[in-house]
Order: C-alpha cells, then sequence, then structure tokens
C-alpha cells in the first residue's frame, strides 16, 4: 500500500514536472514560431512593398513614354494601376458601348488620343488624311492597316482565339498572329470567296430568303409578337452555314443555339474580361466552355464525313468546303485548324451581317422617303419578278447606298487594333513600340464624325450615290476594314443583305 502511495506520489511529481517541461517548451516554441510567423510576413511585406514600387515606377515610366499624346488622366489610386477601365466600364453599366466613349474623348483631345488600360497604351487615330511630309519612320494613319499592315496584337485576340480559356476560334484566319501561315490559308479562302461562287450564292440567297417570308408570314398570321432580331440571326446563320457546308445543315438547330450561347459569351467577355474572376459566374462560364466544345466537335464531325466523302469520291455540294477542303490537306494544315476557320467564317458572317440587316430595317421603318425610293428602285428593276439575278446587283444603287448609309451609322465592326514593332511618327506625334493602335480610322468614329459625315445622325443613303462619292474622304468609310486582312466575305455579306 505504501509503496502503492509512493509510486502514486512519484508519479505525480513525475507528470507535473513533464508537464512543466513540455509547457515551457511549448512557450518556447509558440515564441519562436511567432517570431518565424513574424520574419515571414516583414519578408513577404517587404518583398510586396518592393514589387508594388517597382510596378508604380514601372507604370510611371511608361506613362512618361505617352506624355505628349493628348488623352485622359486617370484619376486616384485605382485608376493609377487600372487605367482608364473604370470610366468605361461606368459609361457600359449606363448602356453605353466603347466607341461612344471616344467620341466624348475625340471632342475633349482632338484626332488623336491615348487611354490606358490595365497599363497598356492604346492610342486611337480618327483621320484618314495623310501626314504632311513623309520622313523615316512616318506613318500615313492608313499604313498600319494598309501600307505596313502593321500585326493584330495576340492578347486582343486571344479573346476570341481562346474565350474562357476554351479554343474557340484558335488560330482562325481572323485570330492567326503568324502572317505567313494566314498567308497561306488566306489564300485558299480567297478562292472560294471568288466572284463566281459567290454569284451563285444568290440562288441560296433566294430560296432561303423565300423561306424565310413564309415563317414570317405564318407567324403574323397568328398575330404573334415577333422578336426580329431572334429570327433575322437565325435566318443569317442559316444562309451562311449553307454556304459554307451545303444544304440540309442542322435541322434541329442544335448548332444554332449553341452558337448563339458562344457569341452570347464573347460579348460578354468583351465588355467586361474580368467577369471570369467572378465566383459567382463560375456556373455561366462553365456553360460556355461546354458550348464551345460541342460547337467544335459538331463542326469537326461535318468536316470529317465531308473527307470521308472526298476520299470515295462522293458527290458533295459546291460550297466553301467544297473549295478549300482538299488544298488545306495538302497543305498539311490540321483538322483543329480547318475547324477553327470554318468557326471564323460563321462567326464572322452571322452577327455582322444580321446586325447591318437589323438596322437597316429600323431606318427603313423610321424614314419613309427612303422606303418609297427603295420600293421604286425595286419596282423598276425587277418589275413583276420576285426574284433577284446578278444581273439585278448591278442596277440596284439605291439599295445599294442604303446597305453602305446603315454600315457607317452602324458598322458592325467598330474598329481595328494593330500594334507597332517600332517607334513611328504619326500625324507631328512619336508613338512607342508596341503600342496598340485603333485605327480609322475606327469606322465608328468616322462614320460619326461631322468632319467626314455632315449631319452623322441622320440616315441618308443619297450621301453614297455614284455622283456624289467624290465627296468622301479616301479612308473616312471602311466598315470592312483595308488592306490585306480586309473581311473575306464582304461580298456575300452585301450579296446576303440584297434579297431583303
Ligand atoms: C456586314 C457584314 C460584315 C462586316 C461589317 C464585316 C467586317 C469585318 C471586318 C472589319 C474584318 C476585319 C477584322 C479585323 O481586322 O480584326 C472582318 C474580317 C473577317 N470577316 Fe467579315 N464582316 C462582315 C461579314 C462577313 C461575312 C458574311 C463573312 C463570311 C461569310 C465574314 C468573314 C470574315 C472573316 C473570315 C474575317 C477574317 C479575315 C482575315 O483576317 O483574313 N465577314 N470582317
Amino acid at each position: 500500500m505504501h509503496s502503492l502511495h509512493l509510486f502514486k506520489d512519484y508519479s505525480l511529481n513525475l507528470f507535473s514536472v513533464e508537464n512543466l517541461v513540455f509547457e515551457k517548451d511549448f512557450k518556447l516554441y509558440r515564441i519562436h514560431l511567432l517570431s518565424a510567423i513574424a520574419k515571414k510576413m516583414l519578408k513577404i511585406t517587404l518583398v510586396c512593398s518592393v514589387a508594388f514600387a517597382l510596378y508604380s515606377v514601372r507604370i510611371h515610366l511608361k506613362r512618361r513614354k505617352y506624355k505628349h499624346i493628348p488623352g485622359p488622366k486617370p484619376n486616384g489610386i485605382l485608376e493609377f494601376f487600372l487605367g482608364n477601365v473604370s470610366e468605361i466600364r461606368r459609361k457600359i453599366r449606363r448602356g453605353k458601348i466603347v466607341p461612344e466613349q471616344y467620341l466624348e474623348w475625340f471632342d475633349n483631345y482632338g484626332s488623336i488620343f491615348k487611354f490606358e488600360v490595365l497599363n497598356n497604351f492604346i492610342v486611337v487615330v480618327t483621320k484618314p488624311e495623310s501626314i504632311k511630309k513623309r520622313a523615316c519612320h512616318c506613318i500615313f494613319p492608313k499604313d498600319v492597316l494598309v501600307g505596313q499592315n502593321f500585326p493584330k496584337p495576340s492578347l486582343v485576340y486571344t479573346i476570341t482565339g481562346y474565350p474562357f480559356n476554351e479554343r474557340f476560334l484558335g488560330s482562325s484566319l481572323v485570330s492567326e498572329m503568324d502572317e505567313s501561315k494566314w498567308q497561306i490559308r488566306r489564300k485558299i479562302f480567297n478562292h472560294a470567296f471568288k466572284n463566281e461562287f459567290m454569284n451563285e450564292c444568290i440562288g441560296i440567297l433566294n430560296t432561303k430568303t423565300d423561306e424565310f417570308l413564309e415563317k414570317l408570314k405564318l407567324k403574323a398570321d397568328n398575330k404573334c409578337l415577333l422578336d426580329l432580331s431572334d429570327l433575322i440571326s437565325e435566318f443569317t446563320l442559316e444562309i451562311i452555314s449553307t454556304v459554307t457546308f451545303g444544304t440540309g445543315f442542322d435541322p434541329e438547330k442544335k448548332f444554332n443555339l449553341k452558337l448563339a450561347k458562344v457569341l452570347e459569351g464573347s460579348n460578354e467577355l468583351a465588355i467586361n474580361p474580368f467577369m471570369t474572376f467572378n465566383p459567382f459566374n463560375f456556373k455561366k462560364i462553365k456553360n460556355y466552355r461546354h458550348a464551345i466544345r460541342d460547337l467544335r466537335l459538331y463542326t469537326k464531325d461535318l468536316i470529317l464525313k465531308r473527307i470521308e466523302k472526298l476520299k470515295s469520291n462522293d458527290y458533295c455540294s459546291s460550297d466553301i468546303l467544297f473549295f478549300v477542303l482538299d488544298k488545306l490537306i495538302d497543305q498539311n494544315i490540321d483538322l483543329e485548324t480547318v475547324v477553327d476557320d470554318v468557326l471564323s467564317i460563321l462567326n464572322g458572317g452571322q452577327e455582322t451581317t444580321a446586325n447591318a440587316i437589323l438596322f437597316c430595317l429600323l431606318e427603313i421603318h423610321r424614314n419613309k422617303p427612303v422606303m418609297d425610293k427603295l420600293m421604286d428602285e425595286l419596282e423598276n428593276v425587277l418589275g413583276q419578278r420576285n426574284k433577284i439575278g446578278t444581273e439585278d446587283l448591278q442596277k440596284l444603287e439605291y439599295l445599294d447606298c442604303v446597305f453602305k448609309e446603315t454600315l457607317r451609322k452602324y458598322p458592325p465592326a467598330v474598329q481595328y487594333i494593330r500594334q507597332t514593332d517600332k517607334e513611328y511618327e504619326l500625324d507631328g506625334f512619336m508613338i512607342p513600340e508596341n503600342t496598340w493602335i485603333v485605327t480609322n480610322i475606327s469606322p465608328f468614329l468616322m462614320g460619326r464624325n461631322q468632319n467626314y459625315f455632315q449631319d452623322p445622325d441622320k440616315f441618308i443613303p443619297e450621301r453614297f450615290l455614284k455622283n456624289k462619292l467624290n465627296k468622301i474622304k479616301n479612308f473616312s468609310f471602311i466598315p470592312f476594314s483595308a488592306g490585306p486582312r480586309t473581311c473575306i466575305g464582304k461580298k456575300f455579306a452585301q450579296h446576303a443583305f440584297i434579297p431583303y
């Protein structure tokens, strides 16, 4: 018993001594840990402060390089780092588009101005006229697109090539940065878009327009409210996909729905590039990514089926794929790039043409004299016929003017961005190397500019009549861009517009 008692005492003592030692160690350990954390924090704070200071100096130095070019100054600490992003976003939230902000800056700062997005400087050129004297490294505004065909900035085209980190247009014609690769494919596709085939397309356009009008009539008879924008988007996609892939395309309209979803996502991303960082958008982004994947799979499947037909010498409809596929295969262009190119044609052609048609209908509806003149011309040229032939195209001058006036007032492509490869002098301003230049040479700014188009807010197709064309300054109207990377579907867009 005694021994047990002794043992108990001893063990208790031992335990408390151990406890004491442990407690002491723990305290020491805690002190060590805290000081180690404090040291780490200090190091991190120091590194962050140095990085922050260096980044601020970098911004400051970069800003100095552009000091001589007029433009809005970033205000406050947030704008110091983000540039003019918040000002642009404020306008977008109020329902404006970026070029409308340009108009305001143009009024405040003149024909060449700069603005800043996340430390990238963008110079906007709004004057198509040439500079007075041409010396070494001096460029005309038009040289940016035509004479020197400056490269496209890859960052801008990543949004179209890989939105939401998913390959959409990838390295398609529109987003290809490698000039030599682009040249090979552009040459092949130019062959498909040549005049003879485009003239053949007028037949498809007539048939599809008839189908569309029947559908419209049916809906009108049912006296239901119509959303023309959806119907016209669907119609233009159907035409462009028929011209690209042939008839009998996608009867269940799955492709149309997916493409509409992808376009919705791309537009949202273009307006708000930060949307991917918002966790509330994750589900939406997941859906966009799925739509892109499905779209590509569907397109790839169609191309593979066509390759099989080519191999077995089966009948193939005369469409864009028919003209380009064997040539692309001969050049060892991989399947994914062919998918990129085909999608770029659908993507480039659908929304732009649909927008042009919609805005045109809106303006004709608002301007009765324009509508009357148009109807008179159609009656004179077509008589009792309700189908348009290629021979009619030259005769429908007023219709062509209406098309051009629509593109002036509502250009579907509002700006072109290129990047300088070295320092250049442009209209008296030194533009540093690697600057993004927004040219118009931006169709929106030129079209809405009183100096180039009188009463720019009015819809006056007559300004494009042949006898008045000399009043329009060179390069003040380039809705399809200019130079080597001009729109490949320009002729087709004009044709698609005419049956309306
Ligand atoms: C009113 C209708 C249209 C307008 C205003 C328009 C405008 C443009 C513009 C401005 C560009 C140059 C873009 C840039 O430099 O970043 C372009 C390129 C392109 N467009 Fe169009 N477009 C229209 C219709 C079409 C149609 C109908 C198609 C196809 C059927 C099409 C296919 C393309 C393609 C593939 C490119 C890239 C060309 C290249 O870089 O080689 N477009 N378009």
